[in-house]
C-alpha cells in the first residue's frame, strides 16, 4: 500500500534523489543539501503550527511504499505565496494598435511582468519516481493534498494555483529563456532556475524587462513555448484540469510554462469530499475504492483504501485502519475514487 505522510527528518535522502531525478526546471527541488534539509526543518513546523490564518507555511508530503520502507514521491502545498518575497509571473494581455482611416487594426500580444497571485496557495513539487507511475499512486498522490485542504481550511489562500514546468531539453535549454538571455541577462536557464529555487530571487527585479514584451517580437521557438508544459508534466497538468484548475494566461517568467488556478472550495476533491466516521470490522459488499485520509496534522496519513459507505459512516477493516492511523469512531475525510467522473470537464 502507498500512504501520504507529513515528510520528516529521517527522509532527506530520499529528497536528495528525488531531487537529483527530477532535473533542470523542477524549481522546487535544487540541487542543494543544505536548502532541502532547510525545506525539511520548514516542512515540520509548518505541519507543527497552530494556526488560523495562512502564512510562510510550507506543507511537503511523501509516498511511502509500506511494503518496502521506501519514498517513492513527494508533494508539496504552500499556504500563501508572494508574503515573505515577491511572487512574479508574466501575464498575456493584447493591446489593439488601430487606425480606423487607414482602415488598420491590429492586435498584439503582450507579457507584462505582474504579481497577480500573491496571497493564494500553490501546490508544488509534485514527483513519483517512475517505478511506481502506475494504478491510481499519481492521483493517490496529487489528490491527498486537497483532503488535506479541506481538513483545514484557514491555513490556505482562498484561491489555489499550480505553476506547471514549461518546456526545456534535457541539458536545460528553454527556447523563452535563450530570448530573454540574449536580451536581458548573463545568466542560462539552469543557473536561473536554481537560484529561484534556492530563494536568491533578487536578481529578477533587477534585470527582468520593466515594460510589457510585445509577444510578435521574441523569437518564433519562444513564442511556440508560451503557456505550454514539458513533456513530462503533461499527467500532472491533466490530474489538475480534471479537478477543474484553469489557465488563465500567466506564464513563468522564466520558461513561460502555464500557472493554472481554482478557487479551493472548487476543487473536485474539495467538494466532493466527505467527513465520515471510521468503523473498522468486516465489509459488505459490495466495497469500492476511497482516498481515504484522517484530520492529523503532525499524524496526517491518506491513502487509497477498499471500503463500504453507509451514510456518515466508512467501514474498513483493521489493516488499512492501522496504516492510516485511524481507530473506530474516528473523525476522517474520505473521496469515492469513482466520483472523479463528477469532474465539469476535462
Ligand atoms: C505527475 C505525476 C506524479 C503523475 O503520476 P502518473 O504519471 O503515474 O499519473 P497517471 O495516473 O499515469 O496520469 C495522470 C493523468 O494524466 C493523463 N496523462 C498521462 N500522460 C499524458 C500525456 N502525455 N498527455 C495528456 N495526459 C496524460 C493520464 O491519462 C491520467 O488521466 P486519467 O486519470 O484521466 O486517466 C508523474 O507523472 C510525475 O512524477 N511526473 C514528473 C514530475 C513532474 O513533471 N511533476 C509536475 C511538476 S509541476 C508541479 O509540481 C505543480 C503541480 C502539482 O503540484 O500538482
Ligand atoms: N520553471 C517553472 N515553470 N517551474 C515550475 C516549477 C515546477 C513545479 N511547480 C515545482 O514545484 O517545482
Amino acid at each position: 500500500m502507498l500512504i501520504i505522510r507529513p515528510i520528516a527528518k529521517q527522509d532527506f535522502q530520499a529528497l536528495q534523489e528525488i531531487a537529483e531525478q527530477s532535473g533542470i526546471g523542477f524549481t522546487s527541488l535544487p540541487q542543494n543539501d543544505e536548502l532541502l534539509k532547510a525545506k525539511i526543518a520548514r516542512s515540520v513546523n509548518s505541519f507543527a503550527c497552530q494556526t488560523d490564518k495562512p502564512g510562510d507555511q510550507g506543507y511537503l508530503f511523501v509516498a511511502e511504499d509500506t511494503e518496502t520502507g521506501e519514498v517513492v514521491g513527494t508533494a508539496g502545498i504552500e499556504a500563501s505565496v508572494g508574503l515573505t518575497d515577491a511572487f512574479y509571473h508574466y501575464r498575456l494581455g493584447s493591446v489593439v494598435h488601430s487606425s480606423p482611416e487607414l482602415g488598420i487594426h491590429k492586435t498584439v500580444k503582450t507579457l507584462s511582468l505582474c504579481n497577480d497571485y500573491t496571497g493564494a496557495a500553490e501546490l508544488c513539487t509534485l514527483f513519483l519516481k517512475k517505478s511506481h507511475r502506475r494504478g491510481s499512486n499519481g492521483r493517490l498522490l496529487a489528490k491527498s493534498r486537497f483532503l488535506f485542504m479541506a481538513s483545514h481550511p484557514l491555513r490556505f489562500g482562498d484561491t489555489v494555483i499550480a505553476e506547471m514546468r514549461g518546456v526545456s531539453d534535457e541539458q536545460g535549454r528553454s527556447p523563452f529563456w535563450q530570448w530573454l538571455q540574449e536580451h536581458f541577462f548573463d545568466l542560462d536557464f539552469p543557473t536561473a532556475d536554481y537560484l529561484t529555487g534556492i530563494g536568491e530571487k533578487r536578481f529578477i527585479a533587477e534585470l527582468m524587462p520593466k515594460y510589457p514584451i510585445y509577444v510578435n517580437l521574441l523569437s518564433k521557438a519562444a513564442q511556440d513555448v508560451i503557456g505550454q508544459v514539458h513533456p513530462s508534466t503533461e499527467p500532472a497538468i491533466a490530474l489538475l484540469k480534471k479537478e477543474g484548475f484553469r489557465y488563465k494566461n500567466y506564464v513563468d517568467i522564466f520558461d513561460a510554462g502555464p500557472t493554472v488556478e481554482c478557487p479551493v472550495d472548487h476543487v473536485e476533491t474539495v467538494r466532493y469530499s466527505q467527513a465520515v466516521v471510521i468503523r473498522i470490522g468486516e465489509l459488505a459488499t459490495p466495497a469500492t475504492e476511497f482516498l481515504l485520509a484522517n484530520t492529523c496534522l503532525t499524524n496526517y496519513r491518506a491513502g487509497v483504501v477498499t471500503a463500504h459507505q453507509q451514510e456518515g459512516e466508512l467501514f474498513i477493516d483493521a489493516k488499512q485502519a492501522a496504516m492510516l492511523g485511524l481507530s473506530d469512531g474516528d473523525g476522517a475525510r474520505c473521496f469515492a475514487m469513482s466520483s472523479d467522473s463528477n469532474s465539469t470537464s476535462s
